[in-house]
């Protein structure tokens, strides 16, 4: 594949095409123009997300494809460079799914213990402005008494509300669920749309405040990105 070909293609279509490799090669080529040190830490960043989530998978795919395309899409369609936030990106799943086996930990260590020892793990590994980055996008343990959708969205809503940068990660997750809901099977395009949709009206507050570090035209492309998200939920939830 040339890579100027690979380059100028939609995340969808290196997908449907190409699978995880060509994701890979993708993100390969996103970084050719970083610093050496920048991309050292981004490969150091992708291989650890590989080895943790080796075995897991979405519905049709490796999970390492979501993750691929998170980063990217805060590249290319963000403009975002920042390497903490893109390393953040990569590993933004890793301290809620694999939190004993990145923390060093025995497989049933209490979630909140494994947790910490995970994020000290990414400081130490990285940096702790990383750490902090994973921390606001992981999940905390839930109440088993109260609704888990509900406290996902409060836990959202208050880890976006302090940290701006944290925003941009959980924006490109949110698109890879939400607009890509038409990827996915029927079953899970319900449990999905059931759980982000009612997160559109308060991503789309957050994207708009002047403290959200992206440019007036990443934020239209997100605002489009939230509308088509809301059309695709409504046709699934209303229909
Ligand atoms: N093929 C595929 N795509 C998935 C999957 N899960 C999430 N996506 C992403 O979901 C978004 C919406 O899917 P599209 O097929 O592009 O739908 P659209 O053209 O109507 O926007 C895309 O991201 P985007 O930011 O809009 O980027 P782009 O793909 O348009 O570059 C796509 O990369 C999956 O399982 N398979």
């Amino acid at each position: 594949m040339a890579p100027r070909l690979l380059l100028s293609m939609p995340l969808h279509a290196i997908t449907e095409v190409y699978g995880e490799a060509g994701l890979r090669d993708r993100f390969g080529l996103e970084l050719e123009s970083f610093p050496d040190d920048e991309r050292k830490q981004l490969e150091a960043a992708l291989d650890l997300a590989s080895r943790l989530h080796a075995d897991d998978r979405r519905v049709r795919e490796p999970y390492l494809n979501h993750l691929l395309r998170v980063a990217i899409r805060i590249i290319r369609y963000y403009g975002v460079r920042d390497a903490d936030v893109l390393t953040a990106a990569l590993l933004h799943d890793a301290v809620e799914d694999h939190p004993a086996e990145l923390g060093g930990l025995e497989p049933d260590e209490s979630y909140p213990v494994a947790t910490e020892a995970a994020l000290t793990e990414l400081a130490r590994r990285f940096n702790p402005r990383v750490s902090e980055l994973v921390r606001s996008v992981t999940n905390p343990e839930y109440d088993p008494a109260r609704d888990r959708h509900e406290q996902y969205r409060e836990h959202v809503a208050e880890n976006l509300e302090r940290d701006p940068w944290a925003r941009v990660i959980k924006i490109s997750d949110f698109t890879d669920n939400g607009v890509g809901v038409i990827h996915t099977s029927s079953d899970k395009a319900y449990r999905s749309a059931t759980k982000y949709r009612p997160l559109v009206p308060k991503l789309r507050e957050l994207v708009g405040r002047s403290d959200t570090p992206l440019s007036t035209q990443a934020k239209e492309h997100i605002f489009d990105q939230l509308d088509l998200a809301e059309e695709r939920f409504a046709a699934i939830l209303d229909d």
